[in-house]
């Protein structure tokens, strides 16, 4: 028998392998998710798993999803080698009327590990390679995944949150799960309209009942990438501005237009037939932010009680705990969730933050409703998920996180490596690798043109991209720059936000006339030149959940100097200067206490070891560039989340 590398496969840390299978009792996994030429067909006999291994002379087969039971021509063509093993059943799948339409299987334990005899292990070297290679990049279960979020790139995107909405679906498509995105259909009566030309109406409209009435609602659709771009059509969606707000500030209806996603959401995966059949109750929700932390609220409380959704479940993932979708007690009612349910999204600000004596300072919080509705929580990266559930970075939230760590965990974003990448990016006029990096300095001069800056190759530019606020440090930026203006630096800065900083940035242009650019607006492509041009990229986070920015930037040799907080201490690693035997070590400076004292201190240690040390300053722009950012890493990690999520019953049934 040929070697069959399953071991890791099915024999995974949880020791536990969710198998759908199909209404006729048996699914097959293409052989693209078990290795080279093999499939695995189970069978479900009193109570048992019935595991057969087979070997696959035919074609490979398709890879449309676990369940999907319908590549008999795979079959006739295969030339059987069975053998067995069992398992126990999970939990049947049933539609409306009770009818089974799968079941979830969990291999007996102590007997998920199939380990080939030393025999059987092949002796060609090539095709082991092969197997291992195939092996690596395959997912073990699929999933059917529903992400809901107020904004994701290209159709939308005010920050980090729209980057990752736009791209980690695409890679976990790509690892053959089936992917919905749920966001609003913006239009604002800018070019930015076009984004959405190719979706289209799905001619479905359906009625949601919150804020008193009837809300009707469309979808429209588009399938991009591997990937079920959802779009909530409502007019609350079409105006002038951001998915949050205009140039007057905030919209005043958030609470209203998110609450209509999150129903709108819920309902896609039981109306939508998207390519011809729907995602049906078995999903798993991926709510982002608080905009759909409604979703978990609304499974929990509108549709377990009626067993609808009962095998579906729903992992919060926070981007940033600071935004919780705080409102007025009052406006409960106007969510269309069951009046009993009022205790899950209760919320009463401490005393000191009342507005006067006769405040009861009673509110609904949506992200703490998604806190403790979620079956699981993420953020964006391993540090933050701890600062969570402090008191200093858990916003109020700290103590329920914490009662809630048994299901928390972080896992830093991975970033688009096709639309950053120096060597191809069609916002860049040179060209640049790790192996050459000489188009950078033609980048770093063109910028110095575009922004009418003295044309100086050897002076550092320091850049900053970033929303203006607090979160940010942009006011120890301000604070920071007159003392750094006194060096021979050029300085940068991408961003738009608070009034008060897009003031200050156009000031600042005037008094430091041959150093200093401030770009006040949302631009894309000056992202992509600043990122590639400058030496250096600041980020004086005061939180940073995770960042995405610096990692952009280590993509373009652009090294960062960080707070160390949250992502930002994650991802960036603080320079070494005497590893590795005096060549260095780490990718970039990470600083703290946040202070302008040692922003200073840190920049001025970055701007020395540009100037006066140029080979550990190659050194730092090739560790840069070698970092792996991409999605799949981050992708393989949700995957092992998704499994701990389906292990679990639903936390709130
Ligand atoms: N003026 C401007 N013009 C053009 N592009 C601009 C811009 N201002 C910002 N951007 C872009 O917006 C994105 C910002 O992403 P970040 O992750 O740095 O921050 P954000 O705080 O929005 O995200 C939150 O969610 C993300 C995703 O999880 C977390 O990484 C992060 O820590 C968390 O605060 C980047 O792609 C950046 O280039």
């Amino acid at each position: 028998m040929e070697s069959l590398k399953l071991t890791r496969l099915l024999s995974c840390n949880l020791s536990t392998n969710i198998v759908s299978l199909s209404r006729t009792g048996c699914s097959y996994w293409p052989s693209r998710q078990l290795g080279f030429g093999y499939l695995l067909r189970r069978s479900f006999q009193n109570g048992n798993l019935t595991v057969v291994r087979s070997k696959k002379t035919g074609n490979a087969g398709g890879f449309g999803g676990l369940t999907d039971g319908s590549n008999s021509n795979a079959v006739q063509d295969e030339e059987e080698e069975e053998e067995e093993q069992h398992g126990v059943m999970l939990c049947i799948d049933r539609d409306v009327s009770g009818s089974v339409i799968g079941l979830q299987l969990i291999p007996q334990s102590g007997d998920h590990e199939v380990i080939d005899s030393e025999e059987d292990v092949a002796t060609d070297t090539k095709e082991k390679d092969q197997d291992i290679e195939e092996e690596k990049l395959e997912t073990r279960v699929t999933y059917n995944i529903v992400f809901v979020t107020a904004e994701a790139a290209p159709y939308s995107k005010t920050g980090g949150l729209g980057d990752v909405c736009g791209s980690l679906p695409i890679a976990l498509a790509g690892r053959g799960h089936r992917v919905m995105v749920v966001s609003p259909r913006y239009l604002n009566g800018t070019p930015a309209d076009k984004n959405f030309a190719a979706a289209i109406d799905l001619d479905r409209r359906i009625k949601l009942h919150c804020f008193g009435g009837e809300q009707e609602i469309a979808f429209f659709h588009e399938y991009r990438e591997g990937v079920d771009w959802v779009f909530v059509e409502h007019p609350s969606y079409h105006r002038p501005g951001n998915p949050y707000g205009d140039s007057h500030g905030a919209f005043g209806d958030s609470q209203f237009r998110f609450t209509l996603l999150c129903h709108a959401a819920c309902e896609a995966p039981l109306v939508l037939p998207l390519g011809g059949y729907t995602y049906g109750e078995k999903c798993l929700f991926l709510v982002n932010d608080w905009h759909a932390g409604l979703v978990t609220v609304l499974l929990a409380s509108k549709y377990h009680p009626f067993g609808v959704y009962k095998d579906a479940r729903s992992i919060l993932v926070i981007h940033n705990l600071a935004h919780q979708g705080v409102e007025p007690a009052a406006s409960y009612k106007n969510l269309g969730l069951p009046s009993d349910w009022y205790g899950a999204l209760e919320w009463v600000f401490p005393t000191w933050a009342r507005t006067h004596a006769l405040d009861t300072g009673e509110a609904v919080n949506i992200l703490k409703g998604a806190i403790v509705t979620a079956d699981r929580i993420l953020t964006v990266s391993k540090g933050y998920a701890w600062e969570i559930t402090t008191v200093e970075g858990g916003y109020g939230l700290n103590e329920l996180l914490s009662s809630r760590r048994s299901v928390l965990n972080g896992i830093a974003n991975g970033i688009d490596v096709a639309e950053w990448d120096p060597s191809s990016d069609e916002h860049i006029a040179f060209h640049y690798s790790a192996d050459d990096l000489s188009g950078k300095v033609q980048c770093k001069t063109a910028l110095q043109q575009e922004l009418g800056l003295p044309i100086r190759p050897e002076c550092p530019l320091i850049g900053f991209i970033g929303r203006l606020d607090y979160q940010k440090g942009i006011d120890l930026i301000r604070w920071a720059t007159p003392e750094l203006m006194e060096d021979d630096v050029q300085f940068v800065m991408l961003g738009s936000g608070e009034p008060l900083y897009e003031d200050w940035m156009r000031s600042a242009e005037t008094t430091y006339r041959d150093k200093f650019r401030g770009w006040v607006g949302f631009n894309v492509p000056i992202s992509h030149r600043i990122t590639a041009g400058c030496d250096i990229l600041l980020m004086p986070s005061r939180f940073e959940p995770c960042g995405l920015n610096q990692l952009y930037a280590m993509r373009y040799a652009t090294v960062p100097v960080v707070h160390a907080t949250g992502g930002l201490r994650d991802t960036v690693e603080n320079f070494n200067p005497y590893a590795e035997g005096g060549s260095g070590e780490g990718t970039g400076w990470t600083f703290s206490p946040l202070t302008r004292d040692s922003i200073l201190k840190a920049l001025r240690t970055a701007i020395m070891t540009y100037r006066d040390h140029k080979s550990t300053w190659e050194g730092l722009m090739k560790r840069c560039m070698e970092r792996d950012f991409t999605w799949e890493s981050a992708a393989i990690q949700y995957e092992q989340v998704f499994e701990w999520a389906c292990i679990d019953p639903p936390y709130i049934m």
